[in-house]
């Protein structure tokens, strides 16, 4: 007994003994940077802290006073590292350090983490590094470029119609008042977001239904489409990518995880039967030009993403073949041959690419929706703004209510709702989808700054700004703070003020007639009543690398145009056919009285969403902690 006592001890002495030798070899690597340290005596990607700090996170928050939790970027600037008793973490919100970052993917490559997750079905995009991503990065991003952007558009269109009908139908109030009180808002953007993609990237339609709790679930067992089976895996990710399947499939476990557990089960049977389908299905082919040329549209153009992955990959593999004949080095559907230079996709990496569409583009275009709308709703002169644009575009083509007036199609509409793109800029920049963009390094790496750093925050001043360097010595994982750069009051006027306005530009009458207006990034977007979306280096002076919502560099998002899209047909639908505004509940009531001045009690209710979009943190992507608290009254226009 006693020498178990010893063993233990002795063991637990080694390992705390080591700790500390990580920690001051981190801390002495950090020093050499001349950059703010905080230095955290344990390793906060570990089990141990992973598992008590969840728990803890809601009671620090109550007993913490709240001079205690400053944001770290106005105690330290812009830049600091966090030294830990694992890898030392460089965090940056300088946008020199960021864009120089971005721009070397060779030198600074996703963390473990990332490709663990992400790679759950597959390797992919996001998970891969070096010319193995470059090879997937020619196949997958031209199967998201301008040519699906009237699929998108159409589809986005319908949905939110659904949407609206629903919201409409769903009237609670006792008065028979035609509005919908009700708090399935944001959960209905989720189920947009989650069609647009089975009908745009897997080409299943899918009918709108606006989700409720209170809706029969299916038994865990129970048939699911492949899409269902992606659905799940996107939402319960953490759990899909680090608990083994066969727990997850216990009997005692939650309904939701043993479902999950047997979606993961089921999908290698239901990709294959799905690239079976589309394979067997089309029966022409389509060439990289025609992907490539984007915007023409030929019969045989696929109209989904994947018809298009499959297809660019298969065809590569065909000419390879053909050039190749008889090469026995080649490995049987890896992808990758001895010499390294196939450039199609394995089987496994369409798998892993279809997923990564659903885990890339499904949270990110859902939780924007989900922030704008709530906005919205608190901030009725934006929504005011944003409806006299939808007026105009709506009304161009005559009279008509409702549903009758529908939205012209993408190319006709899209370049006339500058502000409904504005509004989406406004929302990534207060409430970035990716919060942080993480890389790591192995080997040193010398990096520009936008100003002189010193340990020392009197030193830290923005007018003394000259250029230097530093090197983040290796190992070292990397994380830039797109929230604190978006923030950065010395970049943007207002910073902390929501101002979708700030976007636009008026111009004058004949500039820029030529241009095509189809620019990716949407700085080209022009509206009839001559507006424009502004270059945020050029006109608004934010220095390269300040606004990063879909990252920058060659591993920029490569769904950016789409979810522009996908986003404005959503709001310019919603807010063309109805208002809204916060549902005013008892705990708005300020004093109680009987005689309370509805106008405060609504400005508490506005104050209240506002609230609940800083309540939020990010999970998979930026989301609020309790979306069903959204109550919105919806009413036609
Ligand atoms: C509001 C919507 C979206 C936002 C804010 C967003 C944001 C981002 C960001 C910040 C990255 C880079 C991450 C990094 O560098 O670590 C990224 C990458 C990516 N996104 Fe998006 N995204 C959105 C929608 C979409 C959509 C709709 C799709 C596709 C259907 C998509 C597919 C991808 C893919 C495949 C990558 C990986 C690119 C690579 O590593 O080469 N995204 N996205």
């Amino acid at each position: 007994m006693s020498l178990i006592i010893v063993g233990s001890a002795l063991v637990s002495f080694l390992w705390a003994g080591s700790q500390v030798l990580f920690l001051v070899r981190n801390y002495n690597a950090a020093k050499s940077m001349g950059l703010p340290l905080v230095v955290v005596p344990y390793d906060p990607d570990g089990f141990i802290f992973g598992v008590v700090s969840e728990p803890l996170k809601p009671l620090l928050r109550r007993i913490l006073p709240a001079s205690a939790r400053p944001p770290i970027y106005e105690r330290l600037g812009p830049a600091f590292v966090i030294v830990t008793t694992s890898l030392n973490r460089f965090v940056t919100a300088d946008p020199a350090m960021a864009n120089a970052i971005l721009a070397r993917r060779r030198d600074f490559v996703h963390p473990d983490v990332t490709t663990s997750v992400m790679g759950l079905l597959g390797h992919n995009l996001v998970t891969s590094v070096d010319d193995s991503w470059a090879r997937q990065r020619r196949i997958v991003a031209p199967a998201l470029n301008e040519r699906i952007s009237s699929g998108v558009w159409a589809e986005s269109k319908e949905q939110a119609n659904e949407l609206v009908d629903a919201l409409l139908s769903s009237t609670t109030t006792a008065t028979g008042d035609p509005s919908a009180s009700t708090k399935e808002s944001i959960t209905g953007l989720r189920a947009i977001a989650i069609n647009v993609l089975k009908r745009v990237a897997y080409g299943r339609p899918a009918p709108y239904v606006l989700p409720s709790e209170s809706a029969a679930k299916p038994a865990p067992h129970a048939d699911m489409t492949y899409v269902d089976a992606i659905s799940l895996c996107t939402e319960l990710l953490l759990f899909a990518a680090f608990v083994p399947g066969a727990i997850l499939r216990l009997p005692i476990m939650p309904y939701s995880m043993r479902r999950l557990g047997i979606a993961l089960e089921r999908l290698p049977k239901l990709t294959n039967d799905l690239l079976d389908n589309e394979r067997r299905g089309s029966g022409t082919t389509l060439t990289k030009k025609d992907v490539n040329l984007g915007s023409v549209a030929t019969p045989a153009a696929p109209d989904t993403i994947i018809r298009t992955l499959v297809r660019l990959s298969d065809e590569a593999k065909e000419q390879e073949n053909n050039c190749d004949q008889g090469n026995q080095t080649k490995e049987p559907d890896s992808g990758t041959v001895g010499s390294g230079k196939s450039q199609y996709l394995s089987e496994d990496e369409i798998a892993g690419n279809l997923f990564i569409f659903t885990a890339a583009g499904f949270d990110t275009t859902a939780n924007t929706l989900g922030f704008a709308v709530t906005l919205l709703a608190a901030h009725p002169q934006w929504q005011a703004w944003v409806q006299a644009e939808i007026d105009a575009v709506l009304y161009a083509g005559g009279g008509g209510t409702g549903k009758e007036l529908q939205l012209p199609d993408y190319a006709e509409a899209f370049p006339r709702l500058p502000r409904c793109l504005a509004l989406m800029f406004e929302v990534l920049r207060l409430f970035p989808a990716v919060t942080m963009l993480m890389r790591s390094t192995s080997t040193p790496q010398t990096i520009p700054c936008s100003r002189a750093y010193s340990t020392s925050s009197s030193d830290n001043d923005d007018d003394n700004a000259e250029l230097s360097t530093i090197t983040i010595p290796a190992p070292c994982a990397v994380y830039i703070n797109t929230m604190a750069l978006h923030a950065s009051s010395s970049a943007w006027d207002d910073a902390s003020e929501f101002n979708p306005a700030r976007w636009i530009q008026r111009i004058s009458t004949g500039s820029n007639d030529d241009d095509d207006g189809s620019d990716n990034d949407g700085s080209r977007v022009k509206a009839v009543n001559e507006e424009v979306i502004v270059d945020h280096s050029a006109v608004l002076g934010i220095p390269r690398g300040g606004f990063l919502p879909w990252s920058s560099g060659p591993r920029k998002c490569p769904g950016q145009k789409m979810s522009q899209v996908e986003f404005v047909a959503v709001i310019a639908t919603l807010f063309g056919r109805c208002n809204t505004e916060p549902e005013i509940t008892g705990g708005d009531a300020l004093g109680g009285g009987a005689e309370e001045d509805m106008e405060k009690r609504m400005q508490a209710a506005r104050q209240r969403l506002l609230d609940l979009t800083q309540d939020s943190q990010p999970l998979f992507t930026l989301a609020m902690n309790n979306p069903r608290d959204v109550r919105l009254r919806w009413t036609p226009r």
